[in-house]
């Protein structure tokens, strides 16, 4: 089991970010960003990496409650449809290392489909959320699946998340079928509720869990890297 998730350190931040922003914008990912040393106070130095994570899928499956119920620990029932794309970090520590997720949730609407590619080149995993109560969003994110094999990096860890799960009664995509299709990708998968706080850290320390460690695969001038884990069971069943 890995540990608990910690506070993090220095905390959550969110910055509006144009898509070419040298934080994290096209072509920055694990690879390329190297890594730094940070030392927390009364510890060892660790490792700090900067994990460039985006979300993708349907307009209102709930990619930004998501981000925000991980980053802020909040949940807003009347949020607002992402314009392009937001941009958010939050650093935990996993292991012997620092992991500082640099978010991008992308905008679901149709109208900024064409946008994507710019959020998930370069991206160590991308999240890909479907409601489960929403059938279509199923296949959208069938869609999405492929694009990412023909057009997103070669070693991408693929998390796939049923979200609002807390709406069990009105359930239209069921939990096996949708395990089964990410056990045949080799994706994670986890049904999760923003609204009710169900399985949210479990996803990014499960992506953290499946990105290698910097020991085991330094970075090697941009070269993709192996995954060298098999998919695993999420760690709380939903509802
Ligand atoms: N019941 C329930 N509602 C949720 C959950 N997550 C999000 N919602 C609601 O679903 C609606 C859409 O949520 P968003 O987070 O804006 O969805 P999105 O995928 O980011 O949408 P776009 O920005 O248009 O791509 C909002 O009314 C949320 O409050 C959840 O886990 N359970």
């Amino acid at each position: 089991m890995p540990p608990p998730l910690r506070a993090p350190r220095p905390g959550p931040s969110r910055a509006a970010a144009a898509p070419g922003d040298a934080r994290a914008g096209p072509g920055l990912s694990l690879l390329n960003l190297g890594r730094r040393r940070a030392r927390a106070p009364g510890s060892r130095a660790m490792a700090l990496r900067e994990l460039k994570v985006c979300l993708l899928g349907d307009t209102g499956v709930g990619k930004s409650s998501i981000v925000w119920r991980f980053v802020e620990d909040s949940f807003d029932p009347n949020i607002n449809p992402t314009i392009g794309a937001s941009f958010m970090t939050k650093t935990v520590q996993y292991q012997n290392e620092l992991h500082k997720f640099l978010i991008w949730d992308t905008a679901g609407q149709e109208r900024f489909r064409a946008l994507a590619p710019m959020y998930y080149r370069g991206s160590a995993a991308a999240i890909i959320v479907y409601d489960i109560t929403k059938e279509e969003t199923f296949s959208t994110l069938k869609n999405w699946v492929k694009e990412l094999r023909q057009h997103g990096p070669p070693n991408i860890v693929v998390a796939i998340a049923g979200n609002k799960c807390d709406l069990i009664d009105v359930r239209e995509v069921m939990e096996r079928d949708a395990k089964d299709y990410a056990d045949s990708i080799h994706a994670i998968f986890v049904e999760t509720s923003a609204k009710n706080a169900i399985n949210i850290n479990e996803l990014f320390i499960e992506i953290s869990r499946r990105i290698p460690s910097a020991d085991a695969n330094p970075p090697s001038g941009g070269k993709g890297f192996k995954l060298r884990r098999q998919p695993s069971e999420p760690q709380r069943s939903c509802c």
